[in-house]
């Protein structure tokens, strides 16, 4: 698949402007989403990140600065275009489910893309399919749990074939089986060549799944890096739980011999690589 790049310069977002709402969101945001990757951005609450999110697709338009969808500022494209190559799944996107079957709301979105009736099966069976509801194709979308709902809405922004996929916060509020779940979808979406933007509070979510961090603070970039730089750096951010016990292992053996690791799988072959080394009844 042709991969799309999406450059942020120096965005800046302000709501209801020179009235006494005024509220700076963002200023001075700058960061690239690489062609295949999965972008994580974190921060507290009200960092901005859903805020800088909509400006991907174009949902929000700058106060200052500019988004480039390859290279073409996003104000110069068509703005149904621009929602069909970012597809932004909100924060439970299960709420706006609304069609009779699971079928019908997830064909919703590439029916209005003027697509032949054959294009739109195709691709809304390959996006139930994708996501693991096809059996549930002919059930009412309130009558499933709130995991099924989550998927299926997701099926019905990745039926629209979107280079890029936002996603914000998409495991809140799920039990561990079905975050998994979608924790795979995110990787995925991307060795299938669609980058993802991940909203998380998670952190460990975002260790597993993630190829670089931003850091939202206060409406700036706090940092922007691979998970490890930014986890094991200066970012003041709270660490994984993989991290924090590297960490607290790197200070008793040194760091040295446990590295830097980010992955569960990755931080559990370090300890063991760690007590491997240990002579009989510790250090
Ligand atoms: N429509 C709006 N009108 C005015 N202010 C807003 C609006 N939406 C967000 N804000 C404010 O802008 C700031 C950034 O909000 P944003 O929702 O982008 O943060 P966030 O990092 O996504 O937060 P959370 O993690 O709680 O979702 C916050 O101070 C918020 O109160």
């Amino acid at each position: 698949m042709w991969a799309v790049r999406i450059t942020v310069e120096d965005l800046c977002h302000v709501y209801s402007p020179g009235t006494d709402f005024e509220k700076v969101a963002l200023s001075g945001v700058s960061l690239t989403v690489e062609p295949e990757e999965v972008l994580a951005v974190v921060g507290g609450t009200g960092s901005g990140k859903s805020t800088l999110v909509q400006h991907l697709n174009g949902l929000l338009a700058p106060t200052g600065g500019r988004v480039l969808v390859d290279g073409t500022d996003a104000r110069e494209l068509k703005k149904s275009d621009l929602r069909r190559r970012v597809g932004l799944v909100f924060q439970f996107p299960e709420a706006a489910l609304f069609a009779p079957t699971v079928r019908e709301d997830v064909s919703f979105a590439p029916r209005q893309l003027g697509l032949d009736a054959r294009e739109v099966e195709r691709r809304t069976e390959a996006a139930l399919g994708r996501l693991g509801v096809g059996h549930l194709a002919e059930r009412s979308p309130f009558a499933l749990s709130g995991g099924e709902r989550r998927r299926v809405a997701i099926a019905g922004i990745l039926a629209m074939g979107p280079e890029v996929v936002v996603l914000d916060e998409p495991t809140a509020g799920l039990d561990p089986l079905a975050r998994e779940g979608l924790l795979d979808l995110v990787r995925d979406l991307r060795d299938s060549g669609v980058s993802v933007v991940l909203v998380s509070h998670d952190l460990d979510e975002v260790a597993e799944v993630s190829d670089r961090v931003c850091v939202m603070e206060d409406g700036r970039v706090r940092a922007l890096g691979s998970p490890g730089e930014v986890f094991y750096g200066r970012a003041g951010v709270d660490a994984p739980e993989t991290v924090r016990v590297a960490s607290l292992v790197a200070e008793l053996v040194g760091e040295e011999r446990v590295g830097r690791p980010v992955r569960f799988e990755e931080t559990v072959r370090a300890l063991r690589r760690v007590m491997e080394k240990e002579p009989e009844g510790g250090a």
